[in-house]
């Protein structure tokens, strides 16, 4: 069967994960074929950075997709199959501040956990909207896979605001930790086969199988028991991907988090609502995460862009495909040619935890095809874990009541229920702070 060919909107193309994004495209052909590949960002000096050296890596490796980097909504989003947005809505610098300004009151400031993550989704809900509205203006059939962060908040926003739209939020974190498992294992994610539950950054595998229906869990809880996500490559100090000493932090720290409830296995951010002050201890107040990330990965893939734009050529690129990446051409497969994948995908409950709020947007195991996501359902959750994502999901809801309704109060209310946050005297601390530098990004609140 010859498969359609695709067209592609990557926005953010100024990203750091954009030539990581083509990587992965270029490395898919054959499954996923593609006929024009264009980027969209609102910063064109920093896109083109990105865009030139695609041109040409495209022009050698794909002569015949057509390419265009644009910052023009227009022509942009006309004549488009699948809008793959990552935005980041202030930048690092922005980010930088959502981590060090609530460390100034003792409390862990994290790009997509408490005040951190809270400041971050009232920039980002505006920003994906509008890239919502674009499409359905220039390409009504197109979908959007986002994976712009904080992807709980944003998923609550396009639910409760954009209802109706083809947008699915997704998360490379579960991924992530299965690749981790898979190595523990000795075999392939794909080959297993996973029941988990919860929301974004926040969840527990129940049940993993290989393809014969063996029961995976008893091994991997032996091994996270002990070294929480650290792989056995990882222990033995052998050659291979190097991965920096914050992400190694956190794996370790999963063996914690995995003592609260030994019966599932618990998603790596669950740290930062469980262990918040041993977070904030750990942490550098003059050297978060954002720090590290400008300078660690935005200059090793702006110089290396820039160096292939300089010679003119991609040969010898170091730029890899991002391998977690990999599940979006699943997603984007699974719409376009109706494979039925079954994925992990952030939507709403409507009963698949039978005992949590239906409005909930939760990530549980979805079968995907050209009608969208079919969530699967995974049952009544217990005490411990409902308990938790009550008070999370309360956070999500009330961040965005506070972006429609330009609430203070409700932003307010949204820290203080936050696991992260100690009480409601500090929160408004951290609160004033954050309203204070986001003057340019947030709805005006009162
Ligand atoms: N869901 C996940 O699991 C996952 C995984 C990795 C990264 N991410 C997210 O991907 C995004 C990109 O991350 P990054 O570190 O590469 O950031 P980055 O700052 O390098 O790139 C973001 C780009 O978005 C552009 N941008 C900002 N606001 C925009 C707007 N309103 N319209 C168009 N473009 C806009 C910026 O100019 C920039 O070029 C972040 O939101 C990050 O959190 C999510
Ligand atoms: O601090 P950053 O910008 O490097 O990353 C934050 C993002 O982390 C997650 O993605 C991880 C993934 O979990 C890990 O396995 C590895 O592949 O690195 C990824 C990031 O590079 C997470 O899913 C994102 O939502 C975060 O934004
Ligand atoms: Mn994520």
């Amino acid at each position: 069967m010859t498969l359609k060919e695709q067209s592609i909107l990557v926005a953010g193309g100024g990203s750091t994960f954009t030539p990581g994004i083509i990587m992965m495209l270029l490395d898919n052909l054959d499954k996923f074929p593609i006929r024009q590949i264009k980027f969209y960002d609102n910063d064109e000096a920093r896109q083109k950075q990105i865009a030139d050296a695609c041109e040409i890596l495209l022009k050698e490796k794909a002569p015949q997709i057509t390419f265009l980097a644009t910052c023009d909504p227009e022509t942009a989003f006309t004549d488009i199959d699948f809008v793959m947005a990552h935005i980041r809505v202030g930048k690092y610098a922005m980010r930088e501040k959502d981590e060090k300004i609530p460390l100034k009151y003792g409390v862990i400031g994290q790009e997509t956990c408490g005040p951190g993550g809270i400041a971050y989704g009232m920039r980002s809900i505006g920003g994906v909207l509008q890239l919502v509205d674009y499409m359905e203006q220039y390409s009504p059939e197109a979908w959007m896979l986002n994976y712009s962060n904080p992807a709980a908040i944003v998923a609550e926003a396009t639910r409760k605001l954009r209802p109706t739209s083809r947008i699915i939020n997704i998360c490379d974190m579960p991924v992530g930790i299965e690749h981790r498992m898979a190595e523990v294992l000795g075999m392939k994610r794909k080959d297993m086969s996973v029941r988990y539950y919860g929301l974004n950054h926040f969840g527990w595998w129940t049940d993993i199988r290989d393809q014969e229906g063996r029961d995976l869990m008893p091994k991997i809880k032996e091994h996270v028991a002990q070294h929480g996500y650290v792989t056995p490559q990882e222990l033995k100090g052998s050659e291979g991907e190097e991965v920096e000493a914050s992400w190694m932090h956190t794996y370790e720290k999963a063996r914690e988090v995995y003592e609260l409830d030994p019966t599932t296995l618990p998603n790596t951010y669950l740290k930062y609502y469980l262990y918040s002050q041993d977070e904030a201890a750990a942490a550098n107040p003059d050297y978060t995460r954002a720090n590290e990330v400008m300078d660690h990965r935005e200059k090793m893939v702006f110089s290396e862009c820039n160096r292939v734009t300089a010679l003119g050529t991609a040969k010898g690129v170091t730029l890899e495909a991002d391998d977690h990446a990999s599940y979006i051409v699943d997603l984007a497969r699974a719409i376009a040619y109706n494979t039925k994948e079954r994925m992990l995908l952030i939507v709403p409950n409507n009963g698949a935890l039978v005992n949590f709020d239906p409005t909930a947007m939760v990530e549980i195991p979805c079968i995907v095809g050209s009608n969208g996501p079919e969530p699967l359902v995974q049952g009544a959750i217990p005490r411990y874990q409902k308990g938790l994502m009550e008070q999370q999901v309360a956070v999500e809801k009330l961040v965005v009541e506070a972006w429609e309704e330009g609430s203070y109060q409700k932003l307010w209310q949204a820290l203080t229920v936050s696991k992260i946050v100690p009480n409601a005297r500090v929160a408004k601390q951290i609160l004033d702070d954050l309203v204070a530098v986001n003057q340019a990004y947030w709805p005006e609140l009162s």
